[in-house]
């Protein structure tokens, strides 16, 4: 049997078959159905300001012709969106396969959805002869750029931020949570200053926060200007209508985005870049974070919590593996490779258009969804691992070499400070640690042979490799 031949055909991708449920919160914004509708939003309401008008002109029709639409005729309009089903969706799709140009199908669906509307109301209406009206003076790339920018703006505030936040709350609570736990660092892979394990949490919150910061005040670009940019047809049409007023009040006020006056026919997607960028930055952040979890497990740091009736290794028995950070980690990289491609590709268009942006913006909702799955996954890991901590204290135990380090610096103060036989001291120190297995009584011996006053000595005799933390704790009051 062919897998094409099973209805509905499966999923080529696994973002809409294996994970579809993971990923399901992004459809209602960034699907195919989910543009087509804000596509529509985006024309009706173009209809009722044209009929209405604004504050600025007094609430005068903008257009002659027209009477201003009333409650009832604007209800109409506005549920043709709200109404948008599977049978709509098929409905749009055999306009589409005539046009062979998706917003002219979502034009002559609204043309379609005018035509009833003396039936449905029940009485004449204005709205029976205004398929005029539908699309006037606009070119597709108006009603595509308002629609993308309201549909991934949504997906953002909707889903993404919500899901970046509730992972950032977790780390909080880590970092909280274990901010007083010390850690054996290791820089280059080598054992060096401990710190604790809720700093640690708190640098990734930082990072995190920052990013989100950029997020948080991303401008959402939208521009209806027409064909080129110039507002020719309007004024070829209109010529008295302050057209640069009607396009600001619609892109701000009814569409909720940042108004872009200065463009050729595409919005140039120079905000998407900008967003694109700090979002892959969020998933590489994030990608750094799985990896070091994934490697404080295999040390012994984390233990996780077995899940009840799963398998690790399906021939070693004894196995829990770490697969929600390294699914998280393999899906961040695909989210980054595809919003990387959008940056990119998306800034650039030939003369006054190309038609390259229309698919590759198609892929918003893939780079989005792999970024989703991933944080998902992140988020189950990190809700399945606990701190060892007598793993942790061992291995500070069996490093007690880190001490090299204060010792050196306190020396380096007592001789700035004139204490005969301080001399140097990183050389001292290197020569009795560097490469060398260390004892607490060698610590001792070394401090013992040197021209501490008492005080000093026991200072730094009561320092551990989990004492010697510095100020790791109170630093996580700059995370958030
Ligand atoms: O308002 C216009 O349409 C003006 C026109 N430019 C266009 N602007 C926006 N969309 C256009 C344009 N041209 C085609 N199409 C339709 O875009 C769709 C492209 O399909 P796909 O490659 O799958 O993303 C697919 O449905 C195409 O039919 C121009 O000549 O400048």
């Amino acid at each position: 049997m062919r897998l094409t031949d099973i209805s509905p055909i499966p999923a080529l991708t696994p973002l809409d078959g294996r994970y579809k449920s993971q990923t399901a919160p992004l459809v209602e914004y960034l699907s195919e159905p989910a543009l087509n509708r804000e596509r529509m939003r985006v024309e009706v309401e173009w209809m009722i300001l044209l009929a209405n008008g604004f504050e600025g002109n007094g609430f005068q029709p903008i257009v002659d012709g027209v009477e201003p639409l009333t409650e009832e005729e604007q209800a109409y309009l506005r549920a043709i969106p709200e109404t948008f089903d599977d049978e709509g969706i098929k409905h749009h799709a055999a306009h589409e396969a005539i046009t062979h140009h998706d917003v002219k199908a979502v034009e002559y669906y609204i043309d379609d959805e005018l035509d009833c509307a003396a039936e449905v109301l029940g009485h004449e209406t204005q709205l029976s002869k205004l398929k005029t009206l539908v699309h006037f003076a606009c070119t597709s790339e108006d009603i595509n750029n308002l629609s993308y920018a309201r549909c991934i703006k949504n997906a953002m505030e909707q889903v993404w931020l919500p899901t970046v936040h509730e992972i950032t709350d977790h780390l909080v609570q880590k970092a909280e949570a274990y901010a007083t736990l010390p850690l054996l660092s290791l820089t280059h892979g080598q054992p060096a200053t401990p710190t604790t394990l809720g700093k640690e949490f708190a640098v990734y919150v930082y990072r995190i926060n920052r990013q989100l910061r950029h997020i948080e005040a991303q401008e959402y670009l939208g521009k209806i200007n027409g064909a080129t940019g110039t507002f020719g047809a309007h004024l070829a049409a209109f010529p008295h209508i302050d057209w640069l007023a009607v396009s600001r009040e619609f892109v701000e006020n009814r569409m909720g985005l940042t108004w872009n006056p200065l463009t050729t026919q595409i919005e140039s997607h120079d905000w998407q870049a900008e967003l694109y960028g700090a979002v892959a930055h969020t998933n590489r952040i994030l990608h750094n974070l799985c990896v070091d979890v994934w490697m404080y497990i295999s040390r012994g740091v984390f233990a996780q919590v077995p899940v009840k009736g799963a398998t690790g290794s399906s021939t070693m028995p004894h196995k829990v593996n770490p697969i929600r950070f390294e699914n998280a980690e393999a899906n961040f990289e695909l989210s980054c490779a595809l919003l990387d491609s959008l940056s990119a590709t998306l800034v650039e268009s030939r003369w006054q258009r190309d038609l390259t942006d229309s698919t590759t913006q198609r892929n918003a909702g893939s780079a989005l969804g792999y970024s989703l799955l991933a944080l998902n996954n992140l988020h189950g890991g990190l809700q399945s691992i606990h701190p060892n901590e007598a793993a942790m204290r061992a291995e500070l135990d069996e490093n007690w070499e880190v001490l090299g380090e204060p010792i050196q610096t306190v020396m380096r103060a007592c001789e700035l400070a004139g204490v005969e036989g301080m001399e140097h001291p990183y050389e001292k120190v290197k020569d009795l640690m560097r490469g060398h297995r260390i004892s607490q009584d060698d610590v001792e011996r070394f401090i013992d042979s040197l021209n501490f006053d008492e005080q000093t000595a026991t200072r730094l005799k009561v320092l551990t490799p989990a004492t010697y933390v510095g100020i790791a704790a109170q630093l996580l009051q700059y995370m958030r």
